[in-house]
């Protein structure tokens, strides 16, 4: 029986996770310049028998210009990992370094309190699942509100949020709202007053979850982009495989932990990534790998169609 390589069920490469003696996994081998070093990150919710460690001792380098994914099932710990990296949740242990641009090691996992809104508002921009747009604002005015948090205000706020809607693209909507707009064109105002403080890191929690195929991919394309052309570091939360295409390292989290996979499968009917472990089928000579019994039954019902998708993208 052969490892199957069709088209829709291609093993993905493995997601590699960083070891302690290469945390930083860099893909070419260059000399990277890191901008956040974490280690031994670590998340217990609760005390005693309620205890959950959400995140177990986790080790991560990120580099300038990086797009990094974080993938794992539900409840696997990313987005307290993400909250943590943001500098919006406290770590129980562990240490959050970040290199600023003047070359500064701050820890912002020990920084006190007080500091960390400025710590927050000099090293990251935060795009979330459901846009988090003001409603009552146009798209100028959610954009320059984040400006004004950073500290540039009167007409020059204005200004930016004008250059960075033009810069998503959205130069056409600068007087719309929110409720006026395409999910797509949502989340383009979200990244650009994400950007209006001009952060070195930007943090993103499931920014495809709510768009369409062709406006994730725009989405995910943008990202790509920002990070190319301003060497700024993304790292991306999701269950999204589209946002593969883009990124430069893929970390799976599992249990709290960052897991070495050998390889994934591509479960040929709902298109999850799954390990090839769980239930099975084999065809014409292929192994395929499923998410489910269910997914596994339907397959074998036609087996054809299934084997026949072309993979996405
Ligand atoms: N505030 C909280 N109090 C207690 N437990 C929590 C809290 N937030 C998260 N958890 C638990 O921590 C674990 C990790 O949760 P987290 O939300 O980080 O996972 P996730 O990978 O982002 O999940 P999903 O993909 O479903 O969003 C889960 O077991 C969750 O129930």
């Amino acid at each position: 029986m052969t490892t199957n390589t069709h088209s829709s069920a291609v093993p993905v490469p493995a997601p590699a996770a960083p070891s302690p003696d290469d945390p930083n996994g860099n893909r070419n081998g260059a000399p990277a310049v890191r901008v956040l070093t974490v280690r031994g990150l670590t998340k217990t919710y609760g005390t005693g028998d309620t205890a959950v460690d959400a995140v177990r001792a986790v080790d991560l380098d990120v580099a300038a210009g990086e797009v990094l994914l974080v993938m794992g099932p539900s409840g696997s710990g990313k987005t307290t990992l993400l909250l943590m990296l943001g500098a919006l949740l406290r770590p129980t242990a562990g240490s959050i370094t970040v290199t600023g641009r003047e070359g500064r090691d701050v820890d912002i996992a020990k920084a006190p309190e007080k500091q960390l809104p400025a710590l927050r508002s000099r090293t990251f921009g935060f795009i979330f699942q459901d846009y988090a747009l003001l409603d009552a604002l146009t798209a100028t005015e959610n954009i320059a509100v984040a400006a004004n948090l950073a500290g540039t205000t009167g007409p020059h706020a204005h200004q930016r949020a004008t250059e960075l809607l033009n810069r998503v693209g959205l130069g056409h909507r600068v007087a719309a709202r929110p409720s006026q707009m395409s999910g797509g064109e949502q989340q383009r105002v979200a990244v650009a007053r994400a950007l209006a403080n001009d952060p070195p890191v930007l943090l993103a929690d499931e920014p495809t979850a709510n768009l369409d195929a062709s406006r994730g991919r725009d989405l995910a394309r943008l990202l790509r982009h920002l990070a190319d052309e301003d060497r700024r570091s993304i790292i991306i939360v999701s269950h999204d495989d589209r946002l593969r295409e883009i990124a430069d390292r893929v970390l799976w989290l599992e249990d709290g932990r960052f897991r070495q996979v050998a390889a994934l499968a591509i479960d040929p009917v709902c298109r999850m990534q799954v390990e090839p472990s769980g239930p099975h089928a084999s065809w014409r000579g292929d192994d395929w790998w499923f998410c489910s019994d269910a997914c596994r039954h339907e397959f074998l019902t036609q087996p054809e169609r299934f084997a026949g998708v072309p993979p996405p993208g």
